[in-house]
């Protein structure tokens, strides 16, 4: 490297290999996240039981998925992440073992029927019709083994991750895996959302109209 290179950081070869690729996050974005389908219309979710599976039926393609750092939503063993995205609450019906399934927290603005044989959330859904997020469920798309969802997008609520025991020390190498998968860090959702969620209450209140 000539002494220019040095003093104004050109590199013949600029190195691309990821750093933090050490870091996990979630089984479905470790190991880079695969683009949707063209034309997905959806598929089918499994929860983990070996016998009586609850199956959910979806029929249309997933928005907004995105990985969750919150100590709420489910996440499949050894993962820091949850990963979630939405989908209208008439394309989602509970087609196998419907009985199995119980309501994890009623009090909260999302209410996550879990399976209570596995533990694993089949859907959440929001009941409170004020709610700016009303008329969308939340799913787990990695509970299907069809191909083809929308992949996660972003990261929302990650400095929440300390609140399930994540060192923060390793905050700063887990935001830098985030951004090299390509999935922006945010503490609370990303700003298109957190914008919907603003108008929402804006137009609710009156101060826009
Ligand atoms: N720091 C809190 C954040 C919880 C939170 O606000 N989660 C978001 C993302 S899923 C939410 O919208 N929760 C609504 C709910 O759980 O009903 C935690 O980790 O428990
Ligand atoms: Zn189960
Ligand atoms: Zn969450």
């Amino acid at each position: 490297m000539g002494i220019l290179d040095k003093l104004f950081g050109g590199d013949e070869n600029p190195s691309t290999a990821p750093q933090f690729s050490h870091v996990k996050i979630h089984p479905q974005v470790d190991n880079g996240v695969t683009p949707a389908q063209p034309g997905f219309a959806g598929g089918t979710l499994r929860c983990k039981c070996a016998s009586a599976p609850v199956v959910v039926k979806v029929g249309a393609q997933t928005a907004h998925n995105h990985v969750c750092g919150c100590t709420k939503c489910w996440k499949p063993d050894g993962a820091i992440f949850s990963q979630v995205a939405v989908v209208a609450r008439d394309q989602l019906s509970v087609t196998e073992n419907a009985d199995k399934l119980e309501i994890v927290d009623a009090s909260a603005a999302i209410q996550r029927h879990a399976c209570k044989g596995c533990g694993v959330h089949m859907y959440g859904r929001i009941e409170n019709t004020g709610h700016p997020f009303h008329g969308l469920d939340f799913v787990h798309t990695e509970l299907s083994s069809d191909g083809g969802w929308s992949p996660a997008e972003f990261a929302a609520f990650v400095s929440s991750i300390i609140e399930s025991g994540v060192a923060p020390a390793r905050m700063d190498d887990i935001r830098g895996r985030l951004r090299e998968l390509g999935l922006e860090p945010y503490d609370c959702l990303s700003p298109p959302l957190m914008d919907a969620i603003a108008t929402h209450v804006a137009q609710q209140s009156g101060a826009l109209t």
